[in-house]
């Protein structure tokens, strides 16, 4: 099975010269299809930075990024829930979910009828007319979960989903993402501080300093 995505000795630095930050350097992996994997690792160690070199959203300094098991560029069929809110406020629920869609070329119909099953899906339809600051952090996260969904990526891609977020809805916001990826048949990659997210996936990665260790043993 080809991997969704692979990187080969990639790195990313921002700057030059005296005041360049290398944030990701010599960084080796791949997800495929099933992949279930918590990244985890201190502030500033370079998750932030090596999420959106995964997902498309940046490009890498040295090295190289494929997307092997994709059928075209990465856009379109990676999800990526980013940290902090991330609702558009004037819009209410229904449409945030489905602009992404539109975006993509969409019908309006057709967005709307599949932000709607996204919603029910993770079990928020009652909160399709609300605008974003009516919501709690929990129902916020899964309205993001539902915008993930109803875009049906096969890489799923998701930065502190919890981090505003009580311990027992962090658990609940875990467990959708990996109910949806099962839903999708696609591979979840969570970063994340917090050792109970951790603790419900099943595969590990650090990052330290901007270096990448793979299957790091857990216990939680
Ligand atoms: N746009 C940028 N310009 C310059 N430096 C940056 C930029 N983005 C990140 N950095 C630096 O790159 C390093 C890695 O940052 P990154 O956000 O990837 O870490 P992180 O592990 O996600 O941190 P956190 O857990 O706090 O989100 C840090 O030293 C950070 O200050």
């Amino acid at each position: 099975m080809s991997p969704l995505v692979s990187c080969q000795d990639v790195a990313r630095t921002y700057g030059r010269g005296a005041s360049a930050v290398v944030a990701v350097h010599g960084v080796t992996c791949a997800l495929r299809q099933g992949d279930r994997v918590a990244l985890m690792g201190p502030s500033g160690s370079g998750k932030t930075t090596l999420l959106h070199l995964l997902a498309g959203l940046d490009r890498p300094t040295a090295g190289t990024i494929a997307w092997p098991g994709l059928d075209e560029r990465p856009r379109g069929q990676v999800g990526v829930i980013f940290q902090g809110p991330s609702l558009l406020p004037p819009l209410d629920v229904a449409e945030n979910v489905a602009l992404p869609l539109l975006i993509a070329g969409c019908a309006e119909g057709e967005a709307r009828r599949r932000a709607l099953a996204a919603l029910a899906a993770v079990g928020v339809e009652g909160l399709a007319a609300q605008l974003p600051e009516e919501l709690s952090g929990g129902q916020a996260q899964r309205v993001a979960v539902a915008r993930v969904l109803a875009g049906s990526p096969r890489l799923i891609i998701a930065d502190e989903p919890t981090g505003q977020l009580d311990s027992a809805r962090a658990h609940q916001v875990v467990d959708l993402l990996t109910e949806v990826a099962g839903r999708l048949d696609a591979a979840l990659l969570v970063a994340t501080h917090d050792p109970v997210v951790a603790g419900r996936l099943p595969t590990h990665w650090e990052m330290r300093d901007g270096a990448l260790r793979e299957d790091v043993p857990w216990s939680s």
